[in-house]
């Protein structure tokens, strides 16, 4: 049980470093159902309203603008139709605002089409990986992911009809966020009267001037033409409702144990309102899932009336809507969500928030050469993000999974920008894409370290991509280039095209997009792992996707199929979804679809002409299964989950490592050495690889 510690209850600025609850200024009740006049006066409440002209002032005579706010000032949905409004979108000009996570850019474009009583799609669109809500010519304001942003520079590098880019929580410094604010300061010195607009909740506002001054204004200073190269910065004060912000007394070993226990004790204690949980990935939710059936059977009392809802980036589209749809009088729902609802997402029925203060982090070590996704504590900026979901449509309260104490002294301030600990793959070749040929001169906000950088440069020249010049290679650079996935995949998918399994590798594919396509396993491992067994294939996890893939199409799609099957029904939706998607990719691209009628070392040889660097060798005389990777000797085990744990081929390569109490290859297929050689021979072909 979890021992609640209230911080002041006193309202304050959580800046002040104190912890404790803040906020003034109460914003209007809930805009549902309201006409266009009220959700007018809505819009006049929030704290951004009061600096319009300011803004509106700063954009017109500077060149680029820092707006720094707290969550839920408005910025997001405010500003961008101040500039509509001041004339920015006209003479068929768009107004970009960018955002980190795709499921933001949907919501947020719904919001501001709402709010300007106008269709999506329309005046008001947006656009995601394999989606887009814009009509050209019509659309004036768009809401993208920055990662959309960067692939549209490919073919408008200027970024010709935006008249404006509003880089949204730039202070969550993603890999894309950061190449993009390269990259616009680049087109800014073609293009000065392009505006940028970068809107942050924290105080990374100065990190970002300096970084955008560093840049001379051109012609004298009496120069009157063109705007201000100085970024302004500009400081919104205010936001919505009070959040009290809660600590435990003494910290907890088991988060999910804690959340579950936080979570029905709001519900007997506290008066209606939804619950926001913030938990680290889809294990987790699933955990958390399933003790809450669990105190259901046991203890109906303290979960009646709960909705159990999850939320990550992997769910169906059509299960990621429910979230928004109106709770049922009576009931309570139960967001159990990733990260990904931690920025620009208003979620109306929320009043509580748990925050566990973990999240999965993307680590990656040039020397090793391995990246791992390792549950890592949360930054203050995040927590404060977190806490900041409540309070947009009414009060709310925020608990914390952590001591106040180790809020204060223990957490980090800023997480570390993602370009500084991850691979850099798909970063380079997107620069080089846009024709950047000077990659480690390049101007970053932070720069990343010189020796990721050369093996990503290493690595993306062993998989063909860059020739000796380190210039996209013609037509395998430019392909990779085009698909809209991490460059080892997209190799994958083009070699097999060449090996005649192209139908067999997008499913794989479409599988590995996804965390687990297997159902929850907690306190069943046992069934699980039986049910694996009808599909297990000894060649190892990818064919065995292959075999689920196969029987849920021949039970019809069928949920019953999956619940017999401990397959998860969700996911499998979902990997048509994107299998689908890649299949349009694919054939833009010109690479037709083929089967190789499941000649399996064909399809062996094309995941190896992508994941050659991921191959390991069992250490001779090995007991435990342990292996070292072939090209840093790091030592590696098969993770549990895979069909070939215990099972330990001589030769095997993975998709991913996860990193907990040791390095575990999730994903694993058995190759034969020869064929690293073969197909990598730059990457395999030194004496001391000893192949
Ligand atoms: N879908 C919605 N339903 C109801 N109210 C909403 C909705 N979206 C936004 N709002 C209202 O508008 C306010 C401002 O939201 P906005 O996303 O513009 O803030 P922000 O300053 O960008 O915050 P953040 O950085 O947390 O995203 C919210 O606090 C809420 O009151």
């Amino acid at each position: 049980m979890a021992f609640w510690k209230p911080g002041s209850e006193r309202p304050r600025i959580l800046d002040d470093e104190e912890g404790g609850v803040l906020f003034y200024n109460a914003a209007p009740a809930s805009s549902s159902g309201y006409g266009h006049a009220s959700m007018e006066k809505q819009r006049q409440r929030l704290p951004v309203f009061k600096y319009r002209t300011a803004i509106l002032y700063l954009v017109e005579t500077h060149a680029t603008t820092i707006v720094v706010g707290e969550t839920g000032s408005g910025k997001t949905t405010q500003i961008p139709q101040y500039l509509k409004e001041a004339g920015w979108a006209e003479g068929g000009r768009v107004i970009g605002c960018t955002q980190p996570r795709r499921l933001a850019v949907q919501s947020v474009a719904s919001r501001v089409a709402e709010e300007m009583g106008v269709k999506l799609g329309e005046e008001v669109g947006y656009t995601i990986r394999f989606e887009d809500v814009t009509t050209a010519g019509v659309t004036s304001i768009k809401f993208l992911t920055d990662g959309v942003l960067l692939r549209e520079m490919m073919d408008d590098p200027l970024l010709m009809k935006y008249s404006v880019i509003m880089v949204d929580e730039a202070h969550e410094r993603s890999l894309s966020t950061d190449i993009l604010l390269g990259l616009l300061k680049k087109v800014q010195k073609r293009r000065p009267e392009l505006r940028v607009v970068i809107s942050s909740a924290t105080i990374e506002a100065k990190t970002m001037a300096d970084f955008f001054r560093g840049r001379k204004r051109r012609g004298s200073d009496n120069d009157v033409q063109g705007p201000n190269t100085e970024p302004a910065i500009l400081s919104v004060e205010g936001r919505g409702f009070n959040v009290h912000v809660h600590y435990l007394e003494e910290p907890v070993s088991d988060y999910v144990r804690a959340t579950v226990s936080t979570i029905l004790s709001i519900n007997e204690r506290e008066r209606m309102g939804d619950i926001l949980v913030f938990l680290t990935g889809q294990d987790d939710i699933e955990a958390a899932t399933q003790m809450l059936n669990d105190e259901t059977h046991h203890n109906a009392r303290k979960s009646s009336g709960l909705i159990i809802l999850p939320l990550y980036s992997g769910l169906p589209r059509g299960d990621q809507d429910l979230i928004f749809s109106p709770t049922p009088r009576g009931k309570r729902k139960v967001v159990l969500s990733t990260n990904i609802a931690e920025t620009s997402l208003t979620l109306e029925g929320i009043v509580y928030v748990v925050d566990s203060g973990f999240s999965k982090q993307r680590f990656y070590n040039p020397v090793t050469d391995i990246e791992n996704l390792v549950v890592a504590p949360i930054s203050k900026a995040s927590a404060r993000q977190r806490a900041g979901r409540a309070g947009r449509v009414r009060p709310g309260k925020c608990y914390r999974l952590y001591t106040e104490e180790y809020f204060l002294n223990e957490m980090a301030t800023e997480g570390i920008p993602e370009m500084q600990r991850t691979n850099l793959v798909s970063c380079v070749i997107q620069l080089k894409a846009l024709g950047i040929d000077n990659i480690l001169g390049f101007d970053w906000p932070a720069s990343p370290s010189p020796e990721a950088m050369i093996r990503a440069l290493e690595i993306l020249y062993s998989l063909g991509i860059l020739d000796d010049d380190a210039k996209l290679t013609s037509p395998i650079g430019f392909q990779v280039a085009e698909i809209p996935l991490d460059p080892m995949v997209a190799k994958m998918i083009i070699s097999s095209h060449e090996l005649g399994c192209s139908e067999e590798i997008i499913t794989i594919a479409a599988v590995l997009s996804i965390q687990s396509i297997w159902a929850s396993v907690w306190g069943s491992q046992k069934q699980l792992d039986e049910a694996k067994l009808r599909f297990a294939a000894a060649e190892g996890d990818h064919v065995t996707f292959l075999n689920v893939y196969k029987g849920f199409l021949q039970s019809g799609k069928s949920s019953q199929w999956c619940q017999r099957n401990f397959v998860n029904y969700h996911a499998m939706k979902k990997v048509i979804e994107v299998r689908d998607q890649l299949k349009r990719v694919a054939l833009r691209l010109g690479l037709s679809l083929k089967s190789c009628d499941r000649d399996l070392q064909v399809l062996r040889k094309a995941v190896t002409a992508g994941f050659f660097a991921n191959a390991c060798r069992l250490e001779p005389y090995s007991h435990n299964g342990m292996y070292k990777t072939v090209r840093t000797s790091q030592e590696v085990y098969i993770h549990p989950s895979s069909v070939l744990f215990r099972v330990n081929p001589k030769w095997i390569i993975y998709h991913a490592l996860v990193s907990t109490d040791r390095q575990y290859a999730r994903n694993v297929i058995s190759i034969e050495p020869s064929w690293l050689t073969e197909i990598a021979p730059h990457f395999y072909n030194s004496k001391e690889r000893a192949l």
